[in-house]
């Protein structure tokens, strides 16, 4: 295709404006932070007889390097943002878009509702692309009676839903979703006619009986929890059977192929997971469909547009771009996530503003589910596709499947049938990869629990292959975000142990990096895998150094009249405004801000500290990788409180008992502090100190709310609070005799 003579099919916009301020900022805060860094070591060589002792200084200096170094790090994702529209009306004729085969995984469906897995399934079908070039996969990791039925009923509805959104071009195409949207919604298919209505009112109610359908199974099927680590492959493509008479073999035509998979478990293996099952998928698919493009989707994450696939192949099809394209990344974004998010579940400033950094370098980190990657890029690198052709070479690291190793070679006809055959039903068990380089080098990459992370740096970025962003105005997805403190700090530890898993490996990014790809684009990873132990670390400092120096009348931070005193200030003034301007550019309110810094706090308190807890154990063979899915149910309650606006505090005392002891100590040494300003006079010296202390308690209020006021359920246990008080004054005590 000549490039030149057709307009191109995708726009890369660079804002220099953002680009100037970005990198003015980065200029003026870096020379700040180095008058303070200076100021904290210049104490070491002074010799004046201050009364300050050392380890107190030694540890907030460490605190303030970390975290400066950390800010380092995120400003290559500011040094070059860029943002990007496709044009999917100039793609080349259907007969000539390539096959899309999508993924999606489930694990346990009490945890993930059958209803809300086949959503995902059925919009996946029901995708705008030619129907025989799409190919959907479920994974099935819980091997559940109740999700296979629940595939069959959901083929049934789809030979309804498909025709009816096609034919009044719907847009969300997660049933579901499309009938609980309130009428005044948007006019998303309502085209009034009596045709429509009609239709509207019969597809409705088929779904309504398929809901119910699943709920029945659901209720009285079995939901497989014996046979979760330890059942055998099972594939099945699910077509047509006696039942369903009525049916025209012209209307299967218009239908995707649809296959389940549940790939073997046995406790005496390990299955790595998520990655695990998509590797299974990878080689089930390669003999079934084998698509040059996969779509990866979570199992709570329905297309909301048609047009994703598409958009991406605006990408994968340009010619320029395409030699080393390995992925296309949408954004994570959900449905229900509320005004005012007080849990931050919209994630707005990886999405709306890392993301886009990440894209202006090499390309985003991979996120797990909304992308569009090649095939290709999981079996090796951009440079030797033509090497590696050596069939014996190709076992070694492939297995010993003959069909697979067909499948690589080319000119290869998968084909539907091949579901039946024991070969594929081999390369769905577990000891499949025994011995070869699955999740060392080939597919999805094992060495972390973040596999989406650690597979786009290590195993796409690192090889030489690209990535782009895609965020167009209208969600191409919407998944189910937790909607309570407990899942979203579970989640966060589980992805502070996953980067770090990395970072402390020999694919440490500042390190495995810089040689394989760009430094900026190596700080950009580094920033990822290190934050947890860089915030939880400063902040676990900030939080009770300054405040026990504070009820020890020491100082800690220069006076108010001497210059350094405006370093400080600066420093603090032109971080926060700087989070506020982004906040603000991104179309979010000050409210947004205030959510982000405070969940920035708790995060940082517990699951970064326990999330690294958990890699250096795991590191140390102390522990063994676990995934903790997270509850695709909402708990009523919490629910109404998260729609609320308030804190839903039912959750372990191990994340409660350290936010709560902190607030106590910061409350304490800032009731001391103003007793110090009032009556010793000591304004100047401790301004800093009692400012800090201050700042942590006005932030973290719902947290002092749920302690001393609050009657209901989701209130803090008083038990915990006494605990919290108890620890706080144990601190105190050692501290002083310790630090002082
Ligand atoms: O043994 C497992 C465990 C999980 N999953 C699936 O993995 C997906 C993600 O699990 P979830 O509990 O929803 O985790 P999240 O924290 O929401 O997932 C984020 O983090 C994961 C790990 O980094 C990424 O894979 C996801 O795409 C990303 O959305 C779900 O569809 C699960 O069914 C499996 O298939 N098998
Ligand atoms: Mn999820």
């Amino acid at each position: 295709m000549d490039q030149s003579s057709n307009p191109p099919m995708h726009l890369c916009h660079v804002n220099r404006l953002t680009i100037f301020v970005n990198r003015t900022y980065t200029l003026i805060h870096s020379i700040a932070l180095s008058f303070l860094l200076y100021y904290r070591a210049s104490f070491f060589f002074s010799f004046h007889d201050t009364k300050t002792p050392i380890l107190p200084w030694l540890l907030v200096f460490a605190a303030e390097l970390l975290l400066s170094f950390e800010w380092l790090l995120t400003q290559a994702f500011r040094w070059r943002p860029v943002s990007r529209t496709v044009f999917p009306e100039r793609l080349p004729e259907d007969d000539k878009l390539p096959a899309v085969d999508v993924f999606i995984c489930t694990a346990d469906p009490e945890k993930e509702p059958p209803v809300l897995v086949m959503n995902t399934v059925i919009s996946a079908m029901a995708l705008d692309y030619p129907p025989e070039k799409l190919h959907v996969y479920l994974s099935d990791d819980g091997g559940a009676d109740v999700t296979l039925n629940g595939m069959r009923e959901a083929w049934r509805f789809a030979k309804w839903w498909i025709p009816f959104c096609k034919r009044y071009k719907i847009k969300c195409r997660s049933p579901k979703a499309y009938f609980s949207a309130a009428k005044d919604e948007g006019e998303d298919g309502n085209y009034g006619g009596s045709d429509f209505i009609q239709e509207r009112q019969t597809v409705k109610e088929k779904y309504e009986v398929f809901e119910e359908i699943i709920r029945e199974y659901t209720r009285h099927g079995d939901t497989g929890s014996s046979k979760r680590r330890d059942h055998s492959a099972l594939i099945e493509v699910i077509q047509k059977n006696s039942s369903d008479d009525a049916f025209e073999v012209t209307e299967a035509k218009n239908m995707p192929l649809l296959v389940y998979v549940s790939r073997e478990k046995r406790p005496s293996h390990a299955h790595h997971f998520k990655a695990g099952a998509l590797n299974a998928l990878l080689r089930v698919s390669s003999v079934i469909s084998n698509s040059p493009f996969i779509l990866g989707l979570d199992c709570d994450m329905y297309c909301n547009d048609p047009s994703s696939a598409r958009q991406a192949m605006c990408f994968h099809l340009d010619p320029k771009l395409s030699p080393s394209l390995a992925f296309v990344q949408f954004p994570q974004k959900f449905h229900n996530t509320s005004k005012n998010d007080i849990y931050d579940r919209q994630l707005r400033s990886i999405f709306s503003v890392l993301w886009q950094g990440f894209d202006g370098l090499q390309g985003p980190g991979m996120c797990g589910t909304g992308y569009y990657i090649k095939r290709l890029s999981l079996y090796g690198s951009p440079l030797n596709k033509e090497d590696h052709k050596d069939p014996i070479e190709l076992r070694q690291s492939f297995g010993l499947s003959n069909e697979f190793i067909k499948s690589l070679l080319g000119n290869y006809k998968a084909n539907a049938k091949m579901a039946q055959i024991a070969e594929t039903q081999q390369l769905a068990s577990c000891t499949y990869e025994d011995g070869t380089k699955w999740g060392e080098e080939a597919g999805f990459l094992y060495a972390s629990v973040a596999e989406d992370f650690f597979t786009g740096f290590a195993g796409l970025h690192c090889k030489g292959w690209d990535s782009v962003y895609c965020d167009p105005p209208r969600p191409q997805f919407l998944g189910s975000c937790t909607t309570n403190l407990n899942d979203l700090l579970v989640l966060a530890t589980r992805s502070s142990s996953g980067g770090l898993d990395v970072a402390i490996s020999k694919y440490c990014p500042l390190i495995y990096g810089p040689p394989k790809m760009s430094f900026l684009e190596s700080m950009c990873y580094a920033y990822l895998a290190i934050f947890p132990i860089c915030d939880f670390f400063s902040l676990w400092c900030f939080a009770t150094i300054p405040q026990l120096c504070l009820l020890n009348g020491i100082t800690l931070y220069p006076q108010v009249s001497n210059s350094y005193f405006l370093i400080f200030y600066f420093v603090f003034l032109s971080s926060v405004s700087r989070h506020l301007y982004e906040v603000l550019m991104t179309r979010a309110s000050l409210q947004e801000w205030i959510n982000e810094q405070r969940i920035w706090m708790m995060r940082a308190i517990t699951s970064c500290f326990y999330g690294s807890l958990d890699a250096f154990m795991k590191k140390i063979g102390m522990r063994e990788a676990s995934f903790f899915l997270t509850n695709k149910v909402d708990d009523i309650e919490q629910l109404k409180r998260y729609n609320m606006g308030v804190f839903d505090f039912q959750t372990s005392t191990l994340f409660l008992a350290p936010m709560a002891s902190l607030v106590i100590l910061n409350m304490a040494s800032f009731c001391v502090g103003i007793v110090r300003v009032i009556f010793l006079g000591e304004l100047e010296k401790m301004f800093i100190q009692v400012f800090i202390s201050f700042y942590v308690v006005v932030m973290n209020y719902p947290i002092i709310e749920g302690m001393l006021i609050r009657k209901d359920s989701g209130r803090i246990p008083t038990s915990i609070t006494l605990l919290s008080a108890l620890s706080s004054i144990i601190f105190y005590i050692l501290g002083s005799i310790i630090f002082m």
